[in-house]
């Protein structure tokens, strides 16, 4: 069921809408559920089920004046998370609240915290919640390192993104031999740490985790197919998906997102076929996992990948300056 369709009972999945919200640091308001409820005693993001006939977001906008006395003037989708507990399953439709007027304060009693996005593994919240934890320290935009032929033109991308705030970055270059990957890796690292960045690394390399140097492991679709549990030792470990099948394997391995591709027509790939935006949303609402959409993709485009339930868009060509894709 989509943000805007109207909740109809019976539903073997009750709708819940919950808000994302943030003060001027970042943090985001959390509540604690009382000790009787259903996961009680847990922490969790503001909200509550919808009643038939209203919307999430029109739950959304009641239910935070219901318990946290504010007005919401603007909020985006984040995540859909489908849930079974043993004793109920929920559809937990998740928004970041953009807007609001009034000061949060919880109406009924319950205890608020205020927490930085580090910190909330010190606050134990739901299962269904790890999902809307990962999204929410993913960023919106995931480019991709491809096509520069040469290191120096890697290096100049490499500080194009980084002086532009991106904070994800797929180090792919296929067009480089392994020593040439590996030494440019090498590199580029101490950069990417002290941008406070993290380089998502190709899996066929087969490089060595380095825990805490800010690295990640993408698999493509080959590694996804042999891949039997979530390689330990990455921050992130996320999948390239081209169908609903490798994004439902990318989420039982416990992997923390994926890419799917290609949503539009690419000159990259002008024999692959498009999802289109119809098909790549009917996929993104069958699972939990934060979901980079890819292919034929530009910024504009980030709203409706957004709405079509993506955490945001992936891109080789969309985030670097056009003319550098000039040279023959
Ligand atoms: N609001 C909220 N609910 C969550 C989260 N995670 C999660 O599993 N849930 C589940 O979603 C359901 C929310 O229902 P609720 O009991 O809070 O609903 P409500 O605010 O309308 O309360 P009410 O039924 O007492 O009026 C619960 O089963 C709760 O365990 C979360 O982060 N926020
Ligand atoms: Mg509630």
């Amino acid at each position: 069921m989509s943000a805007s369709t109207p909740n109809t009972a019976p539903d073997p999945w009750p709708h819940v809408a919950a808000g994302v919200i943030r003060d001027a640091c970042r943090r985001v308001l959390l509540s604690r559920r009382p000790q009787h409820v259903h996961q009680g005693g847990l922490w969790e993001f503001p909200g509550g089920k919808c009643e038939p006939g209203e919307t999430a977001r029109q739950a959304l906008i009641r239910e935070l004046a219901e318990e946290l006395g504010i007005a919401v003037t603007a909020a985006e989708p984040l995540i859909q998370v489908r849930h079974r507990y043993p004793d109920r399953s929920v559809l937990l439709d998740v928004f970041e609240v953009t807007g609001f007027e009034g000061i949060p304060e919880g109406r009924e009693n319950q205890p608020l915290a205020w927490v930085a996005l580090e910190e909330l593994d010190r606050h134990p919240l739901p299962a269904a919640d790890r999902p809307i934890v990962t999204a929410l320290r993913l960023p919106p935009r995931y480019p991709i390192l491809e096509g520069g032929r040469t290191a120096a033109r890697y290096q100049y991308w490499l500080e194009h993104l980084l002086a532009t705030e991106h904070t994800l970055i797929y180090w792919r270059a296929r067009d480089l031999d392994p020593e040439a990957y590996r030494k440019l890796l090498e590199r580029f690292l101490p950069r990417v740490r002290q941008a406070g960045a993290t380089l998502m690394l190709r899996a066929d390399l087969e490089i060595p985790p380095a825990p805490g140097l800010g690295l990640g492991l993408h698999l493509d679709r080959t590694a996804l197919a042999r891949c039997r549990q979530r390689p330990a030792g990455w921050r992130w470990v996320a999948a390239a998906c081209h169908t609903l099948a490798e994004l439902q394997q990318a989420q039982s391995l416990g992997l923390d997102f994926a890419v799917l591709s290609p949503v539009l027509a690419t000159p990259t790939h002008p024999d692959a076929r498009p999802l289109g935006w119809d098909t790549a949303g009917d996929w993104l609402q069958q699972v939990n996992l934060p979901v980079y959409l890819l292919g034929g993709l530009k910024q504009r485009h980030l709203s409706r990948a957004r709405r079509c339930g993506a955490r945001g868009l992936a891109g080789i060509r969309a985030f670097l300056p056009e003319r550098e894709f000039n040279y023959t």
